[in-house]
């Protein structure tokens, strides 16, 4: 058996053009696009490939947006000075620091994510909008997690009433993707570096998260035969050499549909932006 392969690409277009039919909409009723400010604090070369992505994909869809490049040496003082700038600015719907910050700076983590404005809060990290997620309220959801369900229900892959497992817990991806799982009504798992007999739940999954950061940790004993297979890792094992959390090719002879590392869900992570952007500007112009 070979699996499906689920295409990035695929999905993401189809998040991005509703995004940009949606921006173009706002456009003709009031007058302005929607607005995204992203912050990059240093020179992590992933992070300025990542950031020229986010504003690429912006102007491709009629989205404003405002590149913040700020130094290495940036205080936390001088990053929350520019968040507060941005929560008053009128243009600006969505705001996000790009992470990592850098290590002088990284310990103030959650105090400057916090100060950004929950309506302006795109990467849905901030306490507010983690608040509304698990109380099934309307919110900015983390975008992987949240491309991941829309390709699942864009693939037409069940997820009510099915077994998933989340490997992995971090409050990006693993933590989420329990919620929006267990919200879709399948039967969740979390697993961790803690979990004891890993394989055993691993293999009860109809549906199998991996979100570990481990290169290829996820081997084709540890899949139950038809699964749905994500890979959420991005793991750089040579300079030109990406692969994620799950052995791909040998993963790919037992389940039924697997996303691939490179051109999986982290193209998604950026369509799903998009989406959030224009979300939280209907919530502020409507
Ligand atoms: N503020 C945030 N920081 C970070 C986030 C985030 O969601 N918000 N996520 C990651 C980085 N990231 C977006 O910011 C991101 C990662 C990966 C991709 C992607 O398209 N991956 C491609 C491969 C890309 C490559 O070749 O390097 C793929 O998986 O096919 C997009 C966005 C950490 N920081
Ligand atoms: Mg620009």
């Amino acid at each position: 058996m070979s699996a499906k392969i689920l295409e990035g690409k695929f999905f993401a277009q189809q998040l991005k053009d509703d995004a940009g039919r949606r921006a173009a909409a706002l456009q003709e009723k009031y007058g302005r696009a929607p607005g995204l400010a992203v912050i990059r604090v240093g020179n992590d070369p992933a992070s300025e490939v990542y950031v020229r992505n986010k504003d690429k994909a912006c102007a491709a869809l009629g989205i404003y947006s405002e590149v913040i490049a700020m130094p290495e040496e940036t205080s936390k003082d001088e990053l929350i000075a520019k968040i507060d700038a941005l929560n008053a600015d009128e243009k600006i719907d969505g705001i996000l620091v790009q992470l990592p910050l850098p290590a002088q700076i990284a310990q103030f983590e959650a105090e400057i994510l916090n100060r950004i404005d929950p309506s302006k809060d795109v990467d849905g990290f901030h306490p507010v909008n983690v608040g509304k997620m698990v109380t099934g309220e309307p919110a900015l959801l983390p975008c992987t997690p949240a491309g991941c369900i829309r390709m699942l229900e864009m693939a037409g892959i069940e997820i009510a009433g099915k077994r998933a497992v989340v490997i992995g817990r971090s409050n990006i991806v693993g933590k989420p993707m329990f919620h929006l799982l267990m919200a879709k009504n399948a039967t969740v798992t979390v697993c961790h570096s803690r979990t004891e007999n890993l394989a055993e739940i691993t293999r009860q999954a109809d549906i199998l998260v991996a979100a570990i950061g481990k290169p290829n940790f996820v081997k084709k004993d540890m899949v139950k035969k038809g699964a749905t297979v994500i890979d959420v890792g991005i793991n750089r094992i040579a300079p030109k050499k990406l692969v994620g959390d799950v052995d791909f090719e040998a993963v790919s002879e037992v389940a039924g549909a697997i996303t691939p590392v490179p051109g999986g869900v982290g193209l998604l992570t950026v369509a799903m932006l998009m989406q959030n952007v224009v979300q939280a500007a209907e919530a502020h112009l409507q």
